[in-house]
């Protein structure tokens, strides 16, 4: 076999790399040592300084200078150290598979007469001892991405330098476990994607992992893309939006690694548990991990302790099992209307309407007076030029505010209360002060035997004890009632019609009253959590963070329009990248993901592209067949070739009761542990379902299986029980929907819901219903299923109510 005898040639080249490797690391090891124990005595060196000569006076200056040259030379062999260890870090990752892929290409220009360049792509490059030959070319190197974008043919690739165009000749890949070939395949001669097969085909694991060596075109295009300021990737259940973007980042770190540092990244992710889920990809990649949050723990950074803010799985589980509760039509109104770039538009409104009228100011009150009341502040703040800005006039306010705290001290020093207090301060209070004051005057002990400065020095420090929360509140611009500005709107509704085109919104006094009782109680709902703060810094104008430089944003179609806008303004030199899909949209409210036009207006037009990804990897086809029937558009998805079982429904008898189910999903975890299926997830629709299911499974008999709850931090290996919210972005082994019935999956708002649950399944779906199956399987071909435990007279389909 013409392969086989490849194999051998390739093998030697491997062991050869793989030899040349081990020299390298053999040369270095010694050098990290000599640098790490380098620094170490440095640190010692500089401690000893610091705490020997520190002591004498005479000695501080030589002191001084000399620590700052040992600074300067630890700086520098921490560096050093740091940069050998990490090359050595890199050699050792790629001693066990040097490498993934071989091109073979030919420059057009050199064509004639020249042989073809044989390209090896790995993880990193590793260069020979000639200083030039590459031995391995990192993944992330232009020529790399031939091997992404090409079949063997005419092919191209862009450099800084302009694009190189040739023919690549040979585009084989790789499998090499601990230096042995186990699978060479040239692509020109198999069909399929063979290693692409393999890597689906295996199991599902608690953490994710990279795709480096079966990245797909339409990915690669997403990973490179360094055009625009937003880049926007639309694309189905398990198409590899978040593997792409940790592969983006990689990327980006390597291509601009003299100026991008994994610190000026952040990525922002549903919860903290897809967090754990993704934190070993770019160590894996041999990168340093970013900096990953969610958005509701920014909201919470900012907004409490002084509202308790509701976070996003509350709000989606009032919106799931809240249906019969008084005002739950009323919530959602709300919802959707606080998360419309309709809202947007009513608050920056709103804003140039402040700029004119309407500012409402908190008193500043000392021993319960006034000492300036708020009608003060409305006057003096509106007596500033129309022209200057608010959060500008603000800052003025406090200055003013700040003078007139310190001419209110001095007349409030002469005050009886201060005499009263002065009579009372404790020997020790007293005694501190007093040294304190001697302190701060630079006085020597006997100079302060002046009774009358003294006690006018106390005096003032008593004033200024009790004053100092004050400045505090004025430092915090905490006289803006930003509260009462955002209540306001909700209040009446004369306010909100002029800003809001004449018109109210639907169910508006629902709404409003909603909004004011939260508020009375301190209590922020999710959907106002994002508007208030906007409004906050409409005023107080807006926090910056000018250190990042991308903001990566996974389950983009969750974020209302509020949310971009807040992520643009708060990292205002950050390139954006936004990865979602519509059909996962779980949240009532408005995505502003899909609105286009809403997108472009954040940077405009011309510096926003999308991209699409339409082929999903992580499911069978049997299971992707299914899945996008369930979604309009969804014939547009495209599934990898890989086959399995069908998903089984299995239809309980009706008045099948809870107890039924929770022994059918325990016998189910069971089987499908017992079939060699690691990870197996029943998938309940709710947190309250969950744990009730969790309960009845384990009264069942299988009680090694894990809750997840919005606390949960990572993944449990094994079976678990989890809420489809939070099921997001993760993915499984085996799923088992544990109610796929109408009592839990009917109204349309919760198709996305449920297909979002499905989606989670890699090689196994299974659905349980019992009774009836929900009106989303129901209207599917049956075909695309295998029926179980029908009972005669009751065929699927016909047994379903109307959908709401
Ligand atoms: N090119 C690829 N090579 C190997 N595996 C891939 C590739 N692309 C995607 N996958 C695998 O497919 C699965 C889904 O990928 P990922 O989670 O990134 O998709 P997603 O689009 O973010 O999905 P979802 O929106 O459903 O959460 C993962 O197991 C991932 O490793």
């Amino acid at each position: 076999m013409i392969l086989d005898r490849e194999q051998e040639i390739e093998q030697i080249r491997v062991n050869e790399v793989r030899e040349k490797l081990q020299t390298r690391i053999a040369h270095m090891s010694p050098d990290v040592q000599d640098l790490r124990e380098q620094v170490v005595e440095i640190r010692k060196d500089l401690w000893d300084e610091v705490t020997v000569n520190m002591s004498h006076t005479d000695d501080v200056n030589e002191t001084m200078a000399s620590l700052k040259q040992q600074s300067e030379l630890l700086s520098e062999r921490e560096r050093s150290h740091r940069h050998t260890f990490l090359m050595l870090q890199k050699m050792n990752r790629l001693l066990p598979a040097p490498y993934f892929a071989r091109i073979d290409f030919v420059e057009a220009e050199t064509e004639e007469g020249h042989t073809s360049e044989q390209i090896y792509i790995g993880m990193s490059s590793f260069i020979d001892t000639d200083g030039e030959t590459f031995l391995v070319y990192d993944w992330r190197t232009p020529i790399a991405s031939l091997y992404y974008d090409y079949a063997p043919g005419p092919a191209a690739y862009d450099t800084p330098g302009g694009t190189v165009t040739g023919t690549m000749q040979l585009k084989r890949q790789f499998i090499i476990r601990e230096g042995r070939i186990r699978y060479l395949f040239d692509t020109a001669l198999t069909i399929g994607d063979e290693v692409l097969q393999q890597v689906l085909g295996m199991g599902a694991d608690p953490q994710m992992k990279s795709i480096v060596a079966t990245i797909q075109k339409e990915q690669n295009a997403v990973i490179r893309n360094d055009r625009s300021r937003l880049l926007i990737v639309e694309g189905a259940a398990g198409s590899g939006k978040t593997s792409a973007v940790m592969q983006r980042v990689a990327y980006l770190l390597y291509k601009h690694r003299t100026t991008l540092r994994a610190d000026q990244m952040v990525l922002f992710s549903p919860n903290p548990l897809f967090n754990s889920y993704v934190s070993a990809v770019l160590p894996e990649l041999g990168e340093e991990n970013i900096r990953q949050t969610t958005f509701q723990d920014y909201l919470g950074s900012r907004l409490e302790p002084e509202f308790q803010v509701e976070d996003p799985y509350d709000q989606m589980e009032y919106e799931l099992t809240a249906t019969h509760q008084p005002g739950y039509n009323a919530r959602l109104a709300g919802i959707r209307f606080k998360s419309s770039a309709l809202f947007l538009q009513v608050l920056s409104r709103y804003k140039e309407h402040l700029e004119r009228t309407g500012m409402r100011f908190r008193a500043l009150k000392f021993r319960g007076h006034a000492v300036v009341s708020a009608e003060e502040m409305n006057a003096k703040f509106y007596s500033y030029p129309s022209s200057v800005r608010l959060a500008n006039r603000v800052e003025l306010m406090q200055e003013w505010l700040m003078e007139r705290l310190a001419v209110l001290a001095d007349e409030e020093v002469r005050k009886d209360w201060v005499q009263e207090e002065l009579n009372y301060l404790d020997n020790e209070k007293y005694h501190k002060a007093y040294m304190r004051l001697r302190k701060r005057k630079g006085l020597g002990n006997s100079d302060l035997h002046e009774a009358d400065e003294e006690e006018a020095l106390l005096r003032r420090m008593v004033v200024d004890e009790h004053y100092k929360k004050l400045r505090a509140r004025v430092r915090r611009q905490r006289f803006v009632h930003i509260p009462a500005l955002y209540r306001q709107l909700f209040v009446g509704g004369t306010l909100l019609t002029e800003l809001n085109d004449g018109e109210l919104p639907e169910q508006w006094e629902e709404i409003g009253q909603y909004t004011l009782q939260n508020m009375d109680v301190s209590l922020l709902s999710y959907e106002d959590a994002a508007p208030y703060l906007y409004l906050s810094e409409l005023v107080q104008g807006f926090r910056m963070n000018n250190t990042v430089r991308h903001v990566l944003i996974d389950e983009a179609q969750d974020y209302s329009v509020f949310q971009f806008e807040f992520l643009k303004r708060l990292f205002p030199r950050a390139r954006m990248t936004a990865v979602g899909d519509f059909n996962q949209a779980i949240f009532t409210h408005e995505a502003a993901f899909r609105d286009e036009e809403a997108v472009a207006n954040l940077y405009g037009e011309a510096d926003t592209e999308r991209l699409h990804l339409t082929r999903s990897y992580r499911s069978t086809r049997e299971i992707v067949e299914f899945t996008r029937a369930l979604v309009p558009g969804g014939e547009r998805i495209e599934p990898f070739n890989r086959g399995g079982d069908k998903p089984r429904v299995t239809l309980a008898a009706a008045g099948a009761d809870a107890a039924a189910g929770a022994r059918h999903a325990a016998a189910r975890i069971h089987a499908l542990r017992g079939e060699g299926f690691a990870s197996v997830a029943v998938i309940c629709k709710t947190a309250a379902e969950s744990l009730a299911a969790h309960a009845a499974i384990a009264q069942a008999g299988a009680t090694e299986v894990a809750l997840v709850t919005k606390r949960t931090q990572a993944l449990p290996p094994g079976a678990v029980v989890i809420p489809a919210y939070l099921a997001k972005g993760v993915e499984f082994d085996a799923v088992v929907i544990y109610d796929a019935s109408p009592a839990a999956y009917r109204r349309e708002s919760e198709r996305k819901l449920f297909y979002t649950a499905c989606t989670r399944a890699m090689h196994v779906l299974e659905l349980y219903a019992p009774g009836e199956l929900s009106p989303f399987v129901a209207a599917l071909d049956p075909g695309l299923y295998a029926l179980n435990g029908v009972q005669e007279e009751q065929p699927a389909g016909h047994r379903v109510r109307e959908g709401e």
